[in-house]
């Protein structure tokens, strides 16, 4: 086996009831809308890495990394512990600054990406530790997804006018929106608290979602889930996707969920790019083999999923 936690998972039967009403889409509808078209007709990725690399110290946490996302597109990127998962969506964004290449962002191209700015380039990010407000109603952990929005400074100013009245009942609407799509309503007045884990990596995905983002970065949004949960919640992503229409950059950890889910996965070791590709064509690559069992085999050995 390829890890322990590396089973399959029958996601292709397993979806849960989506809240909306649209065809879920195909690797092959995928391919056809992979890219968004500029003017000059040249297509360009939602996310392109070029040449990352990035050292601590001694550490090459990334070697020569490139990775283009297209839209529309479920984007893994594995690897054993320490391969440099991480510090890839880090750079990201933004949180790291990579010693040499450019990330570009739609148009934007960034030697450092304004973490800060991430929301104004339709990018959102979740993070491995939970970061729920506990005490905050499902209600009120959704809209803190569209804080950004507005300055404080700037609502202060108009509190109590007809603008402010206005943007409040759109965040509204919108945080209605998304809790009904995630199948929250049940819950929405209780204290984040007092929900079990799965439905906080939920309201969590909701948070993410509520600002409809082009770009969702997910870390690691199966830890500690149990096996039921990440059924249902990789049915919840894969709708974001579907539905929502958010381009979607998960680094995970559990192998499994990864292949049913991706429409492609990026392989790292070592902080090198060792595979890229369709699910069925990284399950195969003799190097993704090695880098996970850590020792060589013969040609015909495949990831055993
Ligand atoms: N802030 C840091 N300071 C020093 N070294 C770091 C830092 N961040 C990452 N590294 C090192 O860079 C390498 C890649 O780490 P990274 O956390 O990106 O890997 P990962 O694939 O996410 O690992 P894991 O699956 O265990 O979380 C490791 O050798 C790690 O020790």
């Amino acid at each position: 086996m390829i890890a322990a936690s590396a089973g399959v998972l029958p996601l292709d039967g397993g979806l849960v009831e989506p809240a909306l009403s649209a065809p879920l889409s195909t690797h092959a509808d995928v391919a056809d809308r992979a890219f968004v078209k500029r003017g000059s007709g040249e297509i360009q990725p939602v996310l392109a890495l070029a040449d990352i690399s990035l050292s601590f110290g001694g550490v090459a946490a990334l070697r020569d990394i490139d990775l283009e996302v297209a839209q529309g597109e479920i984007r893994a990127v594995i690897g054993p512990n320490g391969a440099g998962k991480s510090s890839l969506l880090n750079v990201i964004s933004g949180l790291y600054r990579p010693d040499r290449g450019r990330v570009r962002l739609g148009e934007h191209s960034f030697a450092h990406v304004p973490t800060a700015r991430l929301a104004q380039h339709g990018v959102v990010r979740t993070f491995q530790n939970l970061a729920v407000f506990k005490g905050l109603s499902v209600r009120d952990n959704v809209l803190m997804g569209l804080a950004h929005r507005v300055r404080a400074g700037f609502l202060r100013q108009i509190a109590g006018t007809p603008l402010a009245r206005r943007i409040d009942t759109e965040n509204r609407a919108a945080a209605e929106d998304v809790i009904g799509f995630l199948h929250l309503r049940e819950v929405r007045d209780r204290a984040a608290g007092t929900l079990p884990y799965g439905l906080l990596k939920r309201v969590e995905l909701a948070r993410a979602l509520v600002a409809r983002p082009s770009l969702l970065l997910l870390d690691e949004p199966f830890a500690g889930v149990s096996l039921g949960e990440k059924r249902e919640l990789a049915a919840h992503v894969r709708n974001a996707r579907d539905l929502y229409g958010a381009t979607i950059v998960l680094i995970e950890h559990d192998i499994g969920v990864v292949m049913g889910l991706s429409d492609r996965v990026a392989v790292l070791d070592y902080g090198r790019k060792i595979a890229d590709g369709t699910p069925d064509q990284v399950r195969s690559d003799q190097a993704v083999v090695d880098a996970y069992l850590g020792v060589a085999h013969a040609d015909e050995t495949e990831l055993a999923l």
